[in-house]
């Protein structure tokens, strides 16, 4: 009679499922195309995180209050085994290294990194709520992700592309002369 080895329970304990991820990334103060390649850049060098995508970059009027300049967005998609609170320190530490000053909500900034989506995972704690908890509404988050996956599903809202359909979209313009690149 063959017997199966004891399970390996101190290797297997540590390990987490890889997640898809989407972050959504705008500014509208200073060289916004500059900061949002630097993001994206600064991104790109965290462990246990694979970036898979980036999406064109759109020109989008100002949502929330409307007394601003038009942002640039795009969304960046990616795969990592990395916990949802470190994704969110994450981008608020990348925020804060570009010079984000946390002023006027929903006003002017250098760069906004929000997190849109870990997996499947859903989550309402004070700090941190996922899936994002207007992205369904902002078609300035939508468009540049279904852009970079036109299978795109927001978790709880069902497909983006969907979703877009249902949105005012006219203040959403692709930047044909702007492209952020992959490290
Ligand atoms: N999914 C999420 N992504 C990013 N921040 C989040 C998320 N859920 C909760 N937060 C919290 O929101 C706080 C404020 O974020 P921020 O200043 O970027 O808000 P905002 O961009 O003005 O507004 P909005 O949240 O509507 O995009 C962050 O410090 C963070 O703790
Ligand atoms: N078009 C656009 N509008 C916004 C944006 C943004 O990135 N793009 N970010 C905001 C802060 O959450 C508020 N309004």
């Amino acid at each position: 009679m063959s017997t199966s080895p004891p399970a390996v329970s101190d290797t297997l304990s540590t390990l987490r499922p890889l997640r898809r991820v989407v972050y959504s990334l705008g500014g509208n103060v200073g060289d916004v195309a500059e900061t949002l390649q630097a993001a994206v850049t600064l991104l790109a060098q965290t462990g246990e995180f694979i970036v898979t995508g980036v999406s064109a970059v759109y020109r989008t009027a100002p949502w929330g209050r409307a007394d601003q300049p038009d942002f640039l967005n795009i969304a960046l998609l990616a795969e990592s085994t990395l916990p949802s609170a470190v994704l969110l320190q994450r981008g608020l530490a990348i925020e804060d290294a570009l010079g984000r000053e946390r002023t006027v909500r929903w006003g002017p900034r250098t760069i906004d990194i929000d997190l849109i989506r870990v997996g499947a995972r859903m989550r309402n704690d004070p700090h941190l709520v996922l899936p994002h908890p207007r992205a369904h509404e902002r078609a300035f988050v939508l468009v540049p992700w279904l852009d970079a996956d036109p299978a795109a599903e927001l978790p709880g809202h069902g497909f983006v592309a969907d979703l877009v359909a249902g949105l005012d979209t006219s203040g959403v313009h692709r930047v044909a002369d702007v492209r952020i690149d992959l490290p």
